[in-house]
């Protein structure tokens, strides 16, 4: 379990997922996640980020490679990993009629040293809904249900599936920080979201997922490293990108006008920010909606998906 130091969790090596009819959903992936680290699989719909949490959790054999969570195969000795781990599934799935905590306290009786009910609900701010049944949730009360659920029983290895789906941005960015106190106690987590947002805000680590196979893991920094920057604003009345310093000199990779807004992507934002601020200084140009941004996981994501596409083209 020790590898450079560090006590890995979680350890994939290889790992194969194929369907019945052949489909192989995922084709070959390896990463390893330490203890109190939350690793993040990002990918589209369909890259297969369910299909790869349910094979951790031990929902499923794999086709092909090796998992070990808390040193144990989680298939083949489900006893021994399920009772210190929590899982959040894609779907709950609880019955309609019960209420939230009726629907706690249930899940808590087949939960080992599972935490007071009322504690976990309360973490997750459902401590105002006991009373209500579950068919009566919004879409992202049900998943802060889930949530709680899945942290009853105090679990070392935390499996999120897609936990903010249907939160509004309150909600999301509360879940957001619960999930980071949970990390800081020590809790591991595997987290896997299609949300940018959410992987920048949350992953130590991170591997971007593209048709099953891993395209770019690492740190969100090493991820971007050499990932271009972006800089757009408007150009007023009268002036035109031919007007603006030359931009290919600045680092610019490529830009695009649509009559109004200039686009950029440069690889080096601060040359290509200060000359054209300085220029816009110099010529008395006030640029609208000036909007500056260092190169970010979408970025990264966007880029990944168009060399795979063009990759395919070829
Ligand atoms: N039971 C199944 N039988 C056949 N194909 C499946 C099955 N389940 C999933 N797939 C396919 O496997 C691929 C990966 O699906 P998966 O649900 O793992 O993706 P995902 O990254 O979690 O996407 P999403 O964000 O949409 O949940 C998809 O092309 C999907 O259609």
């Amino acid at each position: 379990m020790n590898i450079d130091g560090h006590e890995h969790v979680i350890e994939v090596t290889d790992l194969r997922r194929v369907y019945g009819g052949g489909f192989e959903a995922v084709r070959g992936i390896s990463f390893s996640v330490a203890r109190g680290e939350i690793f993040a699989l990002l990918g589209t719909n369909g890259a297969g980020k369910t299909s790869t949490v349910e094979l951790l959790e031990g929902l499923a054999a794999p086709a092909g490679g090796r998992i070990r969570v808390l040193g144990h195969d989680p298939f083949r000795e489900r006893a021994a990993v399920r009772p210190r781990t929590g899982v959040m599934l894609q779907e709950g799935g609880f019955p309609a009629e019960l209420t939230v905590a009726e629907t706690a306290r249930m899940w808590a009786g087949c939960t080992t040293g599972a935490r007071p009910e009322a504690e976990v609900l309360d973490r997750v701010g459902l401590a105002d809904k006991h009373g209500v049944r579950v068919k009566q949730l919004s879409g992202g009360e049900r998943r802060r249900l889930d949530l709680a659920l899945a942290l009853l029983g105090d679990p070392e290895v935390l499996f999120l599936d897609e936990p903010t789906t249907g939160l509004d941005a309150e909600g999301r960015r509360d879940t957001w920080t619960l999930v980071r106190a949970l990390r800081d106690q020590g809790t591991t987590v595997l987290l896997a979201t299609h949300y940018l947002e959410e992987a920048e805000h949350l992953a130590d680590r991170l591997a971007i997922l593209h048709e099953g196979r891993i395209a770019a893991s690492g740190t969100p920094a090493e991820v971007t490293a050499g990932r271009p920057s972006r800089m757009s604003f408007e150009l007023p009345p009268g002036y035109f990108p031919g007007d603006l310093p030359p931009l290919a000199a600045l680092g610019v990779c490529d830009h695009e006008y649509d009559g109004r807004t200039v686009r950029l992507r440069t690889r080096e934002l601060q040359r290509t920010a200060t000359a054209v601020l300085t220029w816009a200084e110099r010529a008395g140009v006030e640029l609208g909606a000036l909007d500056v941004r260092s190169a970010s996981l979408e970025e990264a994501f966007l880029g990944i998906a168009r060399e795979r596409e063009e990759v395919a083209a070829a």
